[in-house]
């Protein structure tokens, strides 16, 4: 083979959001999470690419760190990437991604990992908006005062990576100038003070910035950063999405609804009179019909997620909201994390990896299920749309908005309350450590980003809609099917089928939450995703009230259930630990099925002490 084209072996290091994520996909063409806050990656990421000489690549993408001390989970990964302690070589080359507006942290992170002895390549990304803010770096002189190639790249545009490509077509990975083995060890504080120093001095070099540099962001900042203005102005921002997303998504709604209903019909005239024309009608297209019915909320609510997060201002909602969490015994850091459950808790929990202090992250992983979860967006809204009139209040806020904000608020109200009594049950001797994160530059969000991650998002959505929520529907519908009644038997056919026995059986235990037979056959499915409790119900329905019932399940709810027992069913939905995936995750993450049972447990407990408490005070006064 030709010596330049021997396959290579890359990681991508760097500090947190220096845009790795970004080249890697740039490079390999996956579409990796990337958005503009630090933490965004907790695991390791492969992929391969081809240069355009022919040469293949294999990387690896990376979390962020700033430096190989391995501090928390997500950190210890890097390192042990870097060092070739997993069960895997060590890369053929390091490929350092900095972010060239901000090149402090990341030259001395170069300069740490020249003591590892490997090849490596400094890759100058975000080359753009250095350009743009004047800033001039001396790439030549970069390359003789680090000892290592350096090169400019723009991860985000198309041909940004056309350099660092051509480069790779001919690189002979050698070890740093002067470096030959590997004598890197855990620093010290005052090494890396030291190292600092050097770094400082190089970038004084080869760096010139111009006197008064861009503040834009710092403009901003004043404003937002207010301990009170500010968090007036998070609120609104959350206020108006939960308002949009209730607001905006209804006519897309309906016409879902509507179409899926027309579906339904044709389905009945189409197929003869029986067990499939029910199976088909009743359990996958209602069934099923019923949750995708809810994909404009959640489009909706990641747009504005989304563009949150690329606009950069996540992370100064979680600045924001120290003080608030420290109080609650959560560290700062814990924000992101508990952010990203607003999606699922699954993400959310994984991200809980770039928080060090391990009874910080068992907390974060504690409370992170009680975060709103898109998945709840259907359940909440049914029995929002069923029981809360279409009404405004003050003239302009839409009261069905304002329940699902109240929700939402709820919450986090009680992930808030949880943590601060973990504080003292896991020991009081306890201290937040201080809020350790570099609040990134605003950048405007690019439409090709959003949109892509707004498609990524409904096409999971979408999935899990045709695979765990069909496959439950397939169950739901034979359990409300079979038995079929004897001959001559009166009422419903489901009242003599195997949910209305289990139904029965379980339902003595959950009378006292004002829950029928129904909502306990809906709950048990609804352990698989939280979603699917909607659709159960709308089977299990459609088959005791025929095809209107399948058209208007909100208003067969309306119908048929008291508004204490739909209130007490929401305060359920707030607390249930119904989601086996999340589950899975916490044992995983904790490494222990203690934590996994604890979070079960206290769920479980919470769910059942809340929905008592709504449903007896409801009743009280006069919703029974
Ligand atoms: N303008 C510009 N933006 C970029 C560039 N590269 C990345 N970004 C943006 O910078 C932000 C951070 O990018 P990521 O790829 O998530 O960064 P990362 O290094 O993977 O971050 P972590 O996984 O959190 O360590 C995102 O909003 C990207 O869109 C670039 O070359 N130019
Ligand atoms: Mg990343």
């Amino acid at each position: 083979m030709d010596a330049q084209l021997t396959p290579l072996n890359l990681s991508l290091v760097g500090t947190p959001n220096s845009g790795k994520t970004a080249l890697f996909n740039a490079l390999t063409g996956s579409r990796q999470r990337s958005a503009n806050y630090p933490g965004v990656t907790v695991e390791r990421k492969s992929g391969a690419f081809v240069t355009p000489a022919g040469r293949s690549v294999a990387i690896v993408d990376l979390p962020g760190t700033y430096s190989l001390r391995g501090r928390s989970p997500d950190e210890e990964i890097t390192r042990d990437v870097v060092l070739g302690r997993r069960d895997e070589a060590a890369p053929d080359c390091i490929v350092c991604v900095a972010d060239s507006t901000n090149l402090r942290l990341s030259i001395r992170l170069v300069l740490e990992l020249k003591r590892v002895g490997r090849p490596m390549l400094l890759v100058l990304n975000m080359f753009d908006l250095a350009r743009h803010r004047g800033i001039t770096i001396d790439t030549d002189r970069l390359t003789l005062e680090l000892g290592i190639p350096v090169t400019t790249a723009v991860s985000v545009r198309r041909g940004g990576t056309a350099e660092l490509l051509q480069r790779l077509d001919t690189f002979a990975p050698m070890p740093p100038v002067g470096v030959t083995s590997n004598t890197w060890r855990p620093l010290s504080t005052s090494e890396l003070r030291a190292l600092q120093r050097d770094a400082d001095r190089i970038i004084a070099a080869c760096v010139s910035a111009p006197a008064k540099p861009d503040n834009l962001t710092n403009r901003i900042d004043s404003v937002v950063l207010q301990p009170v203005a500010g968090l007036l102005i998070l609120l609104t921002i959350l206020f108006v999405m939960f308002q949009a997303v209730f607001s905006w998504a209804q006519p897309l709604m309906e016409s879902l609804s509507e179409g899926f209903a027309g579906l339904g019909q044709l389905a009945h005239s189409i197929l003869p009179d029986g067990l499939l024309q029910s199976f088909v009608q009743n359990g996958v297209i209602s069934g099923v019909g019923s949750v995708i019915v809810f994909l404009p909320q959640i489009i909706i609510l990641f747009f504005f997620i989304l563009m949150l997060e690329d606009f950069g201002y996540m992370a100064r909602a979680a600045f924001l909201m120290d003080r608030i969490m420290g109080g609650a015994g959560l560290h700062g850091r814990a924000f992101i994390p508990l952010l990203s459950s607003f999606a699922c808790a699954i993400p959310g929990i994984m991200a809980a990896r770039v928080i060090d202090n391990r009874r910080d992250r068992l907390t974060t992983i504690l409370i992170a299920p009680l975060m709103t979860c898109s998945a709840r967006i259907p359940v909440y809204t049914l029995i929002i749309s069923a029981f809360v009139p279409q009404r405004e209040v003050l003239g302009l806020i839409n009261l069905q908005g304002l329940v699902m904000f109240g929700l939402y608020a709820a919450g986090i109200a009680s992930a808030l309350s949880v943590s601060f009594v973990a504080k003292f049950v896991m020991g009081r001797d306890y201290e937040p450590s201080p809020f350790m994160m570099e609040l990134p530059d605003y950048k405007l969000p690019r439409a090709k980003s959003i949109a892509l991650g707004i498609y990524m998002r409904a096409k999971a959505f979408l999935y899990r809609a045709g695979t765990t929520i069909f496959s439950m529907m397939v169950l739901i519908w034979f359990l409300a099917s079979f038995p079929q009644p004897p001959a001559g038997a009166e009422g419903p056919a489901i009242n003599y089928s195997l949910a209305a026995i289990i139904g029965h059986a379980i339902e003595p235990a959950l009378a006292p939450l004002g829950f029928n037979w129904q909502i306990a056959v809906a709950l048990i499915p609804g352990m698989a995703a939280r979603e699917v409790a909607v659709a159960a119900l709308g089977t299990v329905y459609a088959i005791e009230g025929g095809k209107e019932a399948a058209d208007r399940i909100g208003e067969v709810l309306a119908h048929n259930w008291s508004l204490a027992t739909a209130m007490s069913l929401l305060v359920w939905y707030i607390f249930a630990p119904q989601c086996a995936s999340t589950l899975a995750v916490i044992r995983r993450e904790t490494g222990s099925w203690k934590w996994m049972a604890v979070t079960f447990g206290y769920m479980l407990a919470l769910a059942y002490a809340g929905s008592f408490l709504a449903y007896h005070l409801a009743l009280a006064l006069g919703a029974g």
